[in-house]
């Protein structure tokens, strides 16, 4: 079997990229990523200036995942934008992903994307409108209204092709609402989830936080999302037009979890947490046990069941 896997027009050897915040701050690791068993790979959310990001320690892995107020630290639209058009050139045959946030909220999301409608790089962007560690700033993406709005000023004069990231909804009618607003736009994919915004996790020596920005209030990923990403991968799939793609993120430690995202009818799968913690191998070892489950199971390709999540009728 293979696991060879389209996504945009493209042809991936395998499903697997890293989720973006994740070994993806610098051009060695970005290069790292690129030579390593993963299918692609996304960089850093950029912002328009450089930045420090929160003090540490704002990332902590724990027992069932993560939990970060890392606070947006990357080097800036520009040192990605550099890297992303000469990586094009160089390695045409093996496109990526580039993320944009935004620190100051919604003008900074269209300088930004207005920054790269302009310049040579013509490749995938992945909107991150679901960082959840901006203080004082709510994540875009659960602002219906503006999110709408910020999608119709960027399709007014934006014309290359990208997709948003997209913290987890809890409530049907919440998937119904954002599905609603993104089926109105001509995006190539949504990424689901961004961390689960604002968890606490308690050091049981210390009975204290364990990460210092926001009283340590963070972002949550690992084990204890992989529910509700499913969910959301799955919600977002059967509400969305066909044509806009999902990247499921959330929860993949195993191939049996991959397996469990790509059911859910994702094209395109991305590791945060569990990459962090195993570093590069993870690929090797993620691509290995999710093609031993296509042999275990007779398929010959992810297309056999892609999406075809059984309910119980
Ligand atoms: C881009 C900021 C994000 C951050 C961050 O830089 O704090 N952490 C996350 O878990 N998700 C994000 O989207």
């Amino acid at each position: 079997p293979t696991l060879q896997a389209t996504f945009y027009g493209h042809t991936y050897d395998n499903p697997f990229m890293n989720a973006s915040g994740v070994h993806c701050m610098t051009t060695a690791e970005l290069d790292a990523l690129a030579d390593s068993a993963a299918g692609s790979f996304v960089t850093k959310s950029a912002t328009a200036e450089a930045r420090e990001g929160n003090p540490e320690p704002r990332y902590v892995n724990v027992d069932l995942g993560s939990i970060n107020s890392m606070g947006l630290p990357n080097l800036g639209l520009d040192y990605y934008l550099d890297y992303a058009i000469k990586r094009q050139a160089s390695h045409p045959d093996q496109p990526f992903v580039m993320s944009v946030a935004s620190y100051q909220g919604f003008d900074e999301y269209v300088t930004n994307m207005r920054k790269i409608q302009e310049s040579d790089y013509t490749g995938l962007v992945e909107l991150n409108l679901s960082c959840p560690n901006v203080p004082g700033k709510p994540q875009m993406a659960y602002d219906f209204e503006d999110t709408d709005r910020l999608l119709t000023e960027i399709f007014a004069f934006y014309t290359k092709p990208f997709g948003v990231k997209l913290p987890p909804y809890f409530d049907i009618m919440h998937f119904d609402k954002i599905a609603a607003v993104l089926n109105q736009f001509d995006l190539k994919f949504v990424n689901c989830i961004n961390s689960i915004g604002n968890g606490l996790y308690i050091d049981k020596a210390t009975d204290t936080v364990v990460i210092k920005p926001k009283g340590g209030f963070g972002g949550i990923g690992g084990e204890y999302v992989k529910p509700t990403a499913l969910a959301n991968v799955r919600a977002l799939k059967q509400r969305l037009n066909p044509s806009i793609e999902i990247i499921g993120t959330g929860g993949i430690l195993t191939g049996r979890d991959a397996y469990e995202h790509l059911l859910c009818g994702a094209s395109m799968l991305q590791v945060g947490t569990q990459l962090e913690k195993e570093g590069l191998g993870v690929f090797d070892r993620l691509t290995k046990e999710l093609l031993a489950i296509l042999e275990s199971k007779g398929y010959a390709s992810i297309a056999e069941f892609k999406g075809k999540l059984g309910t119980l009728d």
